[in-house]
């Protein structure tokens, strides 16, 4: 397979739900995200964002256009090769967390893996990894009902990491939150980014959007701007960043290499 430092890509994807009267979902929309992202996409309610994350994470298939994960177009593939894709290539966070109760912290993370055709222990160290990576290593035999919704979520996002996938898709993960914890769960997502995750953050709340690297605000179905392209429209700008590969390492002020060669 080839490399590629696309993690998710985009072309003209339409979605209509219904057929007697049609709902226009997503009217075309096209962009990308870099591997080593953090993306927010934003929007009001009914604008689309949920139904553009069930299409960019394969649970929904998109009525036209193109949708790449990694570098594979999901058209070509039946429904078992998608969710193998899925398996393998996207890890989602929710509002609503969705942890089994009655099992523990470290089952419900190392689940996260019960399609990737590794064994129950090897599944079971890389769970007790992600949850150091969230700061829950010492509750990993409690249950999920013995934590807070914060801890919840911390819990959800290991889950999501634990296969190291291509990208994490997190739809409104503060949504059930305070303020105070959303805040440090947005935080955690920054760190995790820094770590070289990929990670697209849907949320309606445009003061979260505002302090990620990049926002693509999405209204009636269509993105009506993203930040990567306004800075890409403004080169004289010699204090914008741009969004680069995790592979890269850092993020590269424009201009910055003619400075360099003086
Ligand atoms: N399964 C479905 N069947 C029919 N219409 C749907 C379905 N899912 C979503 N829609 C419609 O598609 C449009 C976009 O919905 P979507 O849930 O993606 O928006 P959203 O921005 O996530 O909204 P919210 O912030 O309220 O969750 C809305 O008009 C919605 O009513």
């Amino acid at each position: 397979m080839s490399v590629t430092r696309v993690a998710l890509e985009l072309e003209a994807v339409t979605k209509v739900y219904g057929e007697r009267s049609p709902v226009l979902a997503l009217r075309g929309v096209t962009f990308s995200v870099r591997k080593g992202e953090l993306v927010a996409i934003v929007g009001p309610s009914g604008s689309g964002k949920t139904t553009l994350l069930h299409v960019m994470g394969t649970l929904e298939r998109p009525t036209g256009g193109t949708v790449r994960i990694d570098g594979v177009d999901v058209d070509r593939l039946d429904d078992r090769g998608l969710s193998a894709l899925r398996a393998r290539s996207i890890g989602f966070v929710f509002q609503q967390f969705f942890l089994a109760e009655h099992s523990t912290v470290l089952d419900n993370v190392a689940d996260g893996l019960l399609y990737a055709g590794v064994e129950v222990r090897e599944r079971r160290r890389r769970a007790l990894a992600a949850l150091e990576r969230v700061g829950l290593a010492d509750r990993a035999s409690a249950r999920p009902t013995q934590m807070s919704g914060g801890q919840r979520q911390r819990v959800a996002i290991a889950r999501a990491l634990v296969g190291r996938p291509a990208i994490v898709l997190a739809d409104e993960p503060t949504g059930n939150l305070d303020s105070v914890t959303g805040a440090s769960i947005i935080e955690l997502l920054h760190e995790l980014n820094a770590e070289g995750a990929t990670i697209v953050v849907i949320t309606h709340d445009a003061e979260l959007a505002a302090g990620l690297p990049r926002q693509v605000h999405v209204r009636d179905g269509r993105i009506v701007s993203d930040s990567a392209h306004d800075r890409d429209l403004r080169p004289g700008d010699r204090t914008t960043s741009r969004a680069v590969g995790a592979t890269d390492g850092v993020r590269v002020p424009v201009g910055a290499e003619q400075e360099d060669r003086s």
